[in-house]
């Protein structure tokens, strides 16, 4: 990596990012939805949480390794599913993909990908697949068994997005499914020519941008049309008799996304998912929903000890790792934070966001006087 991109935290890397994309790109990855008090929610729940260290403790060793579904992890941190990562950099799923590799954290292949599955699992390492359930049942359970053929460990059902979100900016920058050119994006493109030239450009040589990567030949379409019958996600008819079926098809690990409420992991725990992520999908499903930090406490008295607890949503530094660890998380996803080091720079930005994210955990624990995650766990510090 060329030292360290000049980017000293993920604020240095989103600015980097923001720089690069056409507005209307950096908006799909960065805004909330409606009127956006969510995003400020999940941060100010963060930030309103504070420490009580403990001094003293001899902290010259720190490590933060911990065990993910009984395998060592070196951080309490994996990488979320983002879809759409291909239109922040040229193959973004491979380069989110081959960082997490190498940092050895888990990485998860969204179901929106604009790359195949098996070619994002190329790039090796310990993967995850999510899942948004297509319009087409049986198109899910192929692409299901398809992540478990190319070695897919544990499978994410995405199930806090019932309906489209409402993402009103996107009528007026127009980069929405399909794409359609107008007056403002076609500037709004030119003014940005590294990303025309560096990603679009690079698909242009490929025969374009794919959308719906993960379905069959005959239903993929482009970016710049719509999908064909049957390959549109929708899941508001999806209910627990769904995510039973897919228990009993799914030989992995199962683990439901976008869990706020305890009665809801509690039926979880009793379908037989061997893990949740307490997530409001980075505020972009439903504005008002609770801070999942927020929601935490609760889930984790109602199921903490017998299921995998993941907590996302709003983690920038290190010291939010560790809060959500504190708090009884078994570990962290993040989304934003490593796709700012992607539009900033490729797998080099991803590897630049990871590598902070890591430093910062283990400062903060050095300077709280946890030496591990146990200690993080049971010194009382906060
Ligand atoms: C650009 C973008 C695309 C996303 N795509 C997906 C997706 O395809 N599937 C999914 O389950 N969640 C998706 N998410 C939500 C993330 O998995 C995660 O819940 C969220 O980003 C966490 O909040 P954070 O961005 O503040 O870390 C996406 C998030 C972003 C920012």
């Amino acid at each position: 990596m060329a030292g360290d991109l000049a980017c000293y935290n993920i604020a240095d890397l989103r600015e980097r990012a923001r720089r690069r994309l056409p507005k209307g790109i950096w908006e799909y990855l960065e805004r909330g939805v409606e009127d956006e008090t969510g995003m400020a929610r999940n941060r100010a729940s963060f930030d309103a949480i504070t420490f009580r260290p403990r001094i003293l403790r001899n902290v010259e060793k720190v490590d933060p390794d911990t065990s993910i579904f009984g395998r060592e992890t070196p951080l309490p941190m994996a990488l979320a599913p983002t879809g759409a990562a291909g239109l922040l950099w040229y193959r973004g799923d491979l380069a989110l993909a081959r960082a997490a590799a190498k940092a050895g954290l888990p990485f998860t292949i969204s179901s929106a990908s604009t790359m195949d599955l098996e070619d994002i699992a190329k790039a090796g390492g310990r993967l995850w697949f999510q899942l948004y359930m297509w319009e087409d049942r049986s198109l899910s359970h192929a692409v299901v068994d398809r992540a478990w053929a190319a070695g897919c460990e544990a499978l994410f059902v995405t199930l806090d997005m019932a309906v489209p979100p409402n993402r009103e900016y996107i009528h007026r920058s127009g980069f929405g499914t399909p794409f359609r050119l107008n007056a403002r994006n076609t500037l709004d493109v030119l003014a940005h020519p590294r990303w025309l030239a560096g990603t679009m450009g690079r698909y242009a040589l490929d025969g374009g941008v794919p959308s719906q990567a993960n379905l069959p030949d005959r239903l993929r379409s482009r970016i710049t049309k719509g999908a064909p019958p049957g390959a549109l996600f929708k899941q508001d008819n999806l209910d627990w008799d769904g995510i039973a079926e897919l228990r009993s098809r799914w030989p992995g690990k199962l683990v439901l996304k976008g869990m706020l409420h305890p009665a809801d992991a509690e039926r979880a725990l009793a379908i037989g998912a061997d893990g949740i992520v307490v997530s409001n999908h980075g505020a972009r499903a439903l504005d008002s929903s609770v801070a999942a930090i927020d929601a935490l406490p609760d889930i984790v008295s109602a199921v903490g000890g017998k299921m995998t607890i993941f907590l996302d949503s709003g983690i920038r530094r290190g010291s939010d790792i560790v809060k959500a660890v504190e708090r009884g998380a078994d570990a962290v996803l993040v989304g934003r934070a490593p796709l700012y080091g992607l539009s900033a720079a490729g797998e080099a930005g991803v590897l630049r966001a990871l590598d902070l994210l890591g430093s910062e955990t283990r400062r903060s624990m050095a300077l709280l006087g946890a030496r591990n995650i146990d200690e993080l766990r049971t010194l009382d510090l906060m």
